[in-house]
C-alpha cells in the first residue's frame, strides 16, 4: 500500500497527505491497473455484470461469497512477492480473460481483479500514482497547457464557458481554479473517495443532453484515450464528443473546442497511428485542428468542431478509418490506434 494516513499533534487523522512515489514505480501501478481495469470489463460484458448499476465493493462481496473457499492473494509490488500456486493460475486465466468460457471461472478471475482493485489498495495506489503524472516536478497538470492556448485564441474569458473534463482526478487543476469557466463538469470511472467534486461516471455512458444549454463549449480528454482499452472503443469515444459540444459559436466566431493529451509514444512509437494520421481521423470527425505541441513524453492537441461536427453516423463512405493500416513495422514498436467502426458508431 501506498497511500498513508497521517495523523496531527493532537492525533486527529490527516486525510489526503502526499506520498511520493518514484516515477518507475507510478508509471508500473499505473500499467498494472489498466490491465485490471480492461479484464474487468472484458469479465463484467460477458456475465452481463453492469458494473455502474451496482457497487462494485457490494458486487465484490456476491462474488466473494459465490467463491467461498478461495483466498485471494495479491503480489506486493514493493516486496516483489511470489503468488501461490493457486494465484498464479488465476493470474495467467486473467491474462487471457477473453478466452474463458465458464462461468464459474469468469467469476473467479473477476474476484481476483475486484479483490485486487478494492481490498488491498489498487484504486488508491492508482489514483495516487496517476497524481505523480501531475506532480510539477513531472510534467505537471496538462491543464495549464490548455488555458494557455484559450488565452491565445482569444476566448471570452468571462465565465459564459462551460467545460467537461473526463478522466478528472482533482477540482483543483487549472481547467477548474483558472476562472474561465462559469462549470466545470468532473467525470471519471473511479473516484478514490477522497476527491470531492469528481462524478463517478463512464463518459460513453452519460446520457446525451438534449438541450444545447446542457452542452459544453470544451471537453477535456487528457491521457484518458490510451486508457480505453479497445481501437473501436476510442473511436467510439472521439465520436461520441460532438453530442456533448455546443453547436452555437463563442462570440468569437469560434466552435467548440477538444482538447486531447496523449502519450506520445501513442503517436511517435504505434505501429498504426502517427500523427499526421489522428489529425486526419479527427478532421473526418468534423474537428480541427488549432494547437499542437510535443512535450518530453505526452503530446497535446487543441480541435475545434465545425459545422456542427459530421454527419458521420450516417454516411461511412470514405471511411478510411475503419481498418488497421501498418504505417511502420520496428521491433519495441507499440499497436496503438482508433478506429471508426460502423456498428460502434452507430450507438448513441
Ligand atoms: C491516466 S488517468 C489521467 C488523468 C488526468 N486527466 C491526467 O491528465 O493526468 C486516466 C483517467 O481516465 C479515466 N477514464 C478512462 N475512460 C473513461 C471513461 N470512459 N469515462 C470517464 N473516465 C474515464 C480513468 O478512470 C483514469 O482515471
Amino acid at each position: 500500500m501506498l497511500s498513508k494516513k497521517k495523523r496531527t499533534i493532537t492525533g486527529r487523522k490527516v486525510v489526503n497527505s502526499t506520498v511520493s512515489i518514484k516515477p518507475s514505480k507510478a508509471r508500473k501501478i499505473i500499467r498494472r491497473f489498466h490491465v485490471l481495469i480492461s479484464k474487468r470489463k472484458i469479465l463484467c460484458d460477458s456475465l452481463g455484470i453492469k458494473l455502474f448499476d451496482n457497487d462494485e465493493v457490494h458486487n465484490l462481496k456476491a462474488i466473494k461469497d459465490y467463491l467461498k473457499n478461495t483466498p485471494f492473494q495479491i503480489k506486493n509490488y514493493e516486496k516483489g512477492e511470489k503468488l501461490d500456486s493457486k494465484n498464479e493460475e488465476i493470474e495467467k486465466m486473467m491474462l487471457r480473460s477473453q478466452t474463458i468460457k465458464s462461468r464459474d471461472e469468469q467469476m473467479l478471475v473477476l474476484g481476483y481483479i475486484m479483490n485486487e482493485i478494492h481490498e488491498r489498495g489498487g484504486l488508491k495506489d492508482y489514483q495516487l500514482a496517476s497524481r505523480v503524472g501531475q506532480d510539477n516536478n513531472r510534467g505537471g497538470d496538462s491543464s495549464k497547457k490548455l488555458i494557455e492556448w484559450l488565452k491565445e485564441i482569444d476566448v471570452p474569458m468571462d465565465r459564459t464557458m462551460t467545460a467537461l473534463e473526463i478522466g478528472s482526478l482533482s477540482s483543483k487543476n487549472y481547467i477548474s481554479t483558472c476562472g474561465i469557466f462559469r462549470n466545470v463538469v468532473r467525470i471519471d470511472l473511479e473516484n478514490n473517495g477522497d476527491e470531492t467534486g469528481v462524478e463517478k461516471q463512464d463518459f460513453m455512458e452519460r446520457p446525451v443532453p438534449s438541450k444545447e444549454e446542457d452542452k459544453f463549449n470544451l471537453i477535456s480528454c487528457s491521457l484518458v484515450l490510451n486508457f480505453v482499452p479497445t481501437p473501436s472503443q476510442r473511436g467510439d469515444m472521439c465520436v461520441r464528443f460532438q453530442d456533448f459540444l455546443k453547436k452555437d459559436k463563442i462570440n468569437n466566431g469560434k466552435g467548440s473546442f477538444i482538447f486531447i493529451v496523449l502519450p506520445l509514444p501513442c503517436i511517435n512509437n504505434s505501429r498504426y497511428m502517427n500523427k499526421d494520421n489522428f489529425i486526419k481521423l479527427m478532421n473526418h470527425l468534423g474537428y480541427n485542428i488549432l494547437k499542437e505541441y510535443e512535450a518530453k513524453k505526452i503530446i497535446y492537441f487543441l480541435f475545434e468542431m465545425k459545422n456542427q461536427g459530421t454527419k458521420y453516423r450516417n454516411n461511412h463512405e470514405n471511411n478510411e478509418f475503419d481498418h488497421k493500416i501498418k504505417l511502420y513495422d520496428k521491433p519495441g514498436m507499440n499497436n496503438f490506434t482508433i478506429l471508426l467502426r460502423e456498428p460502434s458508431c452507430k450507438r448513441k
